[in-house]
């Protein structure tokens, strides 16, 4: 009976160290990721506002930073992960639409189609995002190490009032600049008859991608009030399991 109860204490002590590396260990790499994405957007703002003091031009400058902004863009898909598999309290589909629809704009618009890359849409949806990504990453560092200022969580929760809408004009004055050379070159698109006998028409595909943010955007928009209400008026805010 006593070795029993001993056993049960042990197992309980080994489990909870477990727990607690287990916890420790995320807590590291959340962190990590986040200040390792803080900095990638910061060196982002800085280049951007280097070529523009420069050069007294915006031409050119998407070419100048298309590199690193794919890196970080693209490598925010670890983010999803961290929702799939549990580690952060966030939507999968939330962050998924967010994460891929970016991915999308940088690769399959912008860096595909050159001749767009001048068009002050680029560079209004590019100068959003770096002060989202800046203030949101940031936001989450000091969540983790427990010394949130609270001018950070301010912003995190009142700058994407302005900046969620601004992104998306920026977002869709692009692909609608895109519009004309993809129907005059065909890119990405395949034409009947072909081996496969499947028929692609990115010019179209284009124009439901923009339709697509009628349904989506406002669903981001809401759940991003829906947050600042809870964080910052601390309203328990029961949301719909996605
Ligand atoms: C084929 C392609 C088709 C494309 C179709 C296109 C249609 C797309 C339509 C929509 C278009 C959107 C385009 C986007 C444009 C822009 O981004 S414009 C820029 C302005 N945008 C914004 O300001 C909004 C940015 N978006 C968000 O913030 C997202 O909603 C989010 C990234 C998904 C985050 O939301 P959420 O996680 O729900 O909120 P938080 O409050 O930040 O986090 C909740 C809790 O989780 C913790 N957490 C999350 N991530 C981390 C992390 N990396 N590290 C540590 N902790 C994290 C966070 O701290 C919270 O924890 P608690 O406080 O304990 O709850």
């Amino acid at each position: 009976m006593a070795s029993s109860e001993e056993d049960g204490t042990v197992e309980e002590k080994e489990n909870n160290n477990k727990k607690r590396t287990k916890s420790a260990l995320i807590t590291a790499w959340l962190t990590f990721y986040n200040i390792a994405m803080t900095a990638g957007w910061l060196v982002l703002a800085i280049t951007m506002m280097r070529f523009y003091i420069q050069k007294g031009t915006h031409k050119g400058l998407y070419r100048s930073i298309a590199r690193t902004l794919k890196f970080f863009q693209t490598f925010a898909l670890v983010e999803v992960g961290h929702c799939a598999v549990g580690i952060v309290r966030t939507s999968v589909i939330v962050t998924g639409v967010q994460v891929c629809s970016r991915i999308y704009m940088v690769w399959f618009i912008t860096s595909s189609i050159r001749q767009i890359q001048n068009e002050e849409s680029v560079i209004l949806f590019l100068v959003v995002w770096t002060v989202t990504e800046i203030t949101r990453y940031s936001y989450y560092t000091f969540n983790l190490l427990h010394h949130l200022p609270y001018f950070i969580k301010w912003a995190r929760y009142n700058f994407f009032i302005v900046l969620y809408p601004l992104g998306v004009v920026g977002e869709l004055l692009t692909i609608y600049a895109a519009l004309p050379f993809v129907r005059r070159s065909g890119m990405y698109s395949m034409r009947l008859p072909n081996k496969y006998n499947v028929s692609f028409d990115y010019y179209y595909f284009l124009i439901i991608v923009m339709l697509s943010y009628i349904p989506l955007f406002p669903q981001l928009y809401l759940h991003m009030l829906r947050q600042r209400r809870r964080v910052l008026h601390g309203e328990v805010i029961v949301e719909k399991d996605d």
